[in-house]
């Protein structure tokens, strides 16, 4: 009887319409979070503004926790969690700027406006919070280990990010490892210059240099993914695959679509994932051991030549990630590891899938693929290798990266956060405690923000001629492809030098075109952007032209 009564209620709370409410009685009311107290409404609040409850979004069964989510994806619509990006745009078409709909038990506000997304960044505060990344956490908190930094958020995520961010941020960490980038995108070109890969192979290929990428700055040592020869080869075949393991199973974790692996640890799902983890982490325990076995004996040695017991390290220590971690933070190993471990997982597949996006881009406007070839021919010629000089004057081909992310944004719809405190966006007052996703990829394509938002034009990037191909000033805020503020993506400098350096080194080197039966990109997302159909590339030697010399722009 108890139960049918509490039943009857739910029922009643859920589908019983919300009440009409005035301007000024709204102040006061929220839906589905912390109350609101009129002393704590945020700035702004007029008679106008309107609570939650009023906001636009799917009615009748489909605003139902759960059930709701389930009704958006096939069979009772015509998208699937890898087109939720056009979901959601195909809401905003019937819904306007900003509205909300259920993502499982709570809703998601989604917005579109690029003045919403200011105020929530601006407003953040210390801890941005995301929603956390469920499988990962539950997989550390049953293998004793600490949390990573997309399983928590607080005090907890502040302490390992402020211990990476003076390591991440400084750029001469990222140029302390442009040599070994050079040699990997060198690896890279050998590789794709190979008409026997085919378009599986390719696609293997940009995960290949993106995780040998990322491998070289975690661990200061190359991995041997680009060397079928390599003596370790069938091992890095297995971390390979341990990565697109980890990779598929957050992303199909993420969408809801496997929530057994929340009760027990026995699920086949979870056991998958918990083995590739474990996998990833003996081979980073390996690299780390090495690392710390050789700091150890450097000690030693300056001990022993200086007399002295203070270990410091030489200026080329210094820029190393793993040994400035184990020396300079007062992480412990653990969590250094699990620094490790994010590093790895959301540095591999974000990179390949976006480089491979921008190859895209490049063949299919070849007059812009010849601009970008011959600046970077300007710089370094046939054969030389990325130097920092001459990555910083690689403006055309930094504009033609960024305009690759705006035309193709790396996610389905933007970064999210959930409100730390209640926030007025779009005219509705959303409480503390939502969560509100910013539909970054469809503000990105909006003529509002951009000219010609459909076309491939980097040049609006480029302070001189910016002004002949846009009349609008641009935004920081209608395209963000890594987030933004403090909980933004932190390995954002080393995917641009990874991008910036595989491609210069490509293009010294190599003509990119795609088949011509090739059908066009048509994007889906899992998490990050994917061509429906592989990319069929077909590379060619470049033959650089004879005296070529470039104006160089400069980026806005
Ligand atoms: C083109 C490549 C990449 C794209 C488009 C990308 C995009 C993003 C985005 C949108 C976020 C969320 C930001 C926010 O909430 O404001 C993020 C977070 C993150 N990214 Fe990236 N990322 C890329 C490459 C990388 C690389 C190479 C690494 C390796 C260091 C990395 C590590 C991370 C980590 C650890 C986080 C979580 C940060 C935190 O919660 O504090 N990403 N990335």
């Amino acid at each position: 009887m108890h139960k049918q009564n509490t039943l009857w209620r739910w029922l009643q709370n859920i589908c019983l319409k919300p009440r009409q409410l005035t301007a000024s009685a709204v102040l006061s009311t929220s839906e589905n979070a912390a109350r609101v107290n009129e002393k704590d409404l945020p700035l702004g609040t007029s008679n106008k503004t309107l609570p939650m409850s009023q906001m636009p979004g799917p009615k009748g069964l489909r605003k139902l926790p759960y059930l709701g989510t389930v009704l958006m994806f096939k069979p009772f619509s015509e998208y699937s969690p890898e087109t939720f990006g056009k979901l959601v745009s195909s809401m905003h078409d019937k819904y306007g700027h900003i509205f909300k709909s259920r993502l499982g038990k709570d809703y998601s506000v989604h917005t579109d406006s690029v003045r919403d997304v200011e105020t929530i960044f601006r407003t953040e505060g210390a801890y941005p919070q995301r929603r956390l990344m469920l499988l990962s956490k539950i997989y550390r908190e049953r293998n004793g280990l600490p949390p990573a930094l997309g399983t928590v958020s607080g005090p907890a995520w502040q302490e390992l990010r402020s211990a990476l961010n003076p390591l991440l941020n400084k750029p001469q960490v990222c140029l302390h490892y442009l040599p070994a980038q050079n040699m990997v995108a060198d690896d890279f070109v050998s590789r794709l210059d190979s008409s026997a890969l085919t378009p599986e192979g390719q696609s293997d290929m940009f995960f290949k240099f993106a995780a040998e990428s990322i491998g070289v700055v975690c661990f200061n040592q190359r991995l041997g993914l680009l060397d079928p020869d390599a003596d370790n080869a069938q091992e890095m075949i297995e971390l390979l695959e341990a990565f697109k393991t980890t990779l598929h199973c957050t992303f199909v974790a993420m969408i809801g679509l496997e929530r057994r692996y929340l009760r027990t640890d026995n699920d086949p799902f979870y056991r998958k994932y918990e083995s590739a983890m474990k996998l990833i982490r003996k081979r980073s325990m390996h690299y780390v051991e090495k690392v710390m076995v050789e700091l150890q004996r450097q000690s030693h040695q300056g001990e022993e030549s200086s007399g002295s017991s203070t270990h410091r390290l030489s200026p080329d220590r210094e820029s190393n990630l793993l040994a400035s971690m184990i020396t300079k933070s007062n992480l412990e190993i653990e969590k250094i590891l699990a620094i490790i471990d994010s590093m790895l997982i959301a540095g591999t597949d974000s990179t390949a899938r976006n480089l491979a996006i921008l190859f895209y881009n490049l063949a299919i406007n070849p007059e812009h693929q010849q601009r970008a070839a011959d600046e970077v021919l300007d710089l370094l010629g046939p054969d030389k290798p990325v130097t920092p000089e001459a990555l910083a004057k690689m403006n055309f081909l930094k504009s033609c990266v960024k305009e690759s992310m705006r035309l193709n944004f790396p996610l389905s719809n933007g970064t999210e956060r959930i409100l730390n405190k209640d926030t007025i966006l779009s005219g509705y007052l959303v409480p503390k405690g939502n969560s509100v996703i910013m539909s970054s990829s469809r503000s990105s394509l909006d003529s509002s923000n951009y000219d010609n938002p459909c076309q491939f034009q980097p040049d609006r990037w480029l302070r001189e001629s910016s002004d002949e191909v846009s009349t609008k000033r641009l935004d920081r805020f209608a395209t963000l492809p890594f987030g933004h503020g403090a909980r933004g993506c932190i390995g954002r400098r080393f995917a641009e030098m990874e991008i910036y350096v595989g491609t210069a080194k490509i293009l010294q080197k190599l003509h990119i075109s795609v088949d011509p039966s090739y059908p066009g990109l048509d994007p889906i997302y899992t998490p990050f952007i994917t061509p429906r159909l592989m990319i069929h590339f077909i590379f060619t030697k470049r033959h650089p032209p004879v005296g070529v010399s470039m104006s160089r722009g400069t980026n806005t």
